[in-house]
């Protein structure tokens, strides 16, 4: 469905490749989790997946698209199709619950609809379903700059699945939430994969949270990749070389 396939990445002026030699095939329906220290490439390897990031050289296939000779407006088109969650939510402060989610449909849309933010009633109903589904009702009118962070990622959750996307990406979505909120996103998370049958693909520092909830476990470690299989086998001694 996704796959990766000799993927290298360095920064300009810097010495060492974020990310060297990587290659891994992505199916639909895997719940991965990306683990390894800060600084081992994981945002960068998310980045990616959807071309935010451009690899320095090989290729990120999608559907039979290599996303790295894409052009700016192709990758937006491909992105519509992978919703994506950051640690700061990226949200717009001032506007509604409503009117963030609502902007989930931009990729869609023709941009002067955009401009004047005219919706159908369609597409409001749609967003009140999202609202509905990450379980914000109460709080549809509300400025999001009001909300709590397990709240600011629920809207961008909901954003993002109004894209009816195929994969869902998250950048260390829970990172600035504390440990009881990050469970419920994650669980939140399982849910909709399972609703929506879905490709998910989230980094995150807490190794507790990804033995839980993946299917699969990937560890980068200097921009390589240093295990990639079940979460059961991601032992004591595979925690002390991803981490130490
Ligand atoms: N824009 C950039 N310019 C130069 N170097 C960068 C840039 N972004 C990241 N790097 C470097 O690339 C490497 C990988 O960074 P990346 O952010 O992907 O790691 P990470 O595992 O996501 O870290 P963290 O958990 O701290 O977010 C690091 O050495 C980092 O310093």
């Amino acid at each position: 469905m996704l796959q990766v396939n000799e993927l290298y990445v360095k920064y300009p002026k810097a010495k060492e490749h974020a990310l060297s030699n990587i290659n891994i095939s992505f199916q639909k329906g895997e719940f991965i989790c990306i683990l390894g220290k800060s600084g081992a490439g994981k945002s960068t390897f998310i980045r990616c997946l959807n071309g935010l990031q451009r690899p320095t050289t090989g290729a990120v296939i999608w559907n039979d698209k290599d996303l790295s000779r894409l052009k700016e407006g192709q990758l937006r088109k491909v992105r519509v199709e992978m919703g994506m969650i950051f640690q700061h939510f990226n949200l717009i402060p001032r506007l509604s619950v409503f009117q963030n989610v609502l902007t989930g449909m931009f990729g869609k849309r023709s941009p002067w609809k955009n401009l004047f933010g005219i919706f159908s009633q369609e597409e409001k109903k749609l967003a009140i379903s999202m609202i509905e589904h990450v379980d914000l009702v109460g709080h549809k009118d509300k400025r999001v700059e009001a909300l709590s962070g397990g709240q600011k990622q629920r809207v961008a959750i909901a954003r993002a699945l109004l894209q009816n996307p195929k994969v869902f990406l998250g950048d260390e979505p829970v990172a600035s939430l504390d440990p009881g909120t990050a469970n419920r996103i994650f669980s939140l998370l399982q849910s909709l994969h399972n609703e929506y049958d879905l490709l998910t693909v989230i980094n995150v520092h807490d190794v507790v949270l990804a033995k839980q909830y993946a299917t699969r476990i990937i560890a980068l470690k200097e921009g390589k990749v240093i295990f990639d299989d079940l979460p059961e086998k991601f032992t004591d001694e595979v925690y002390d070389l991803v981490y130490k």
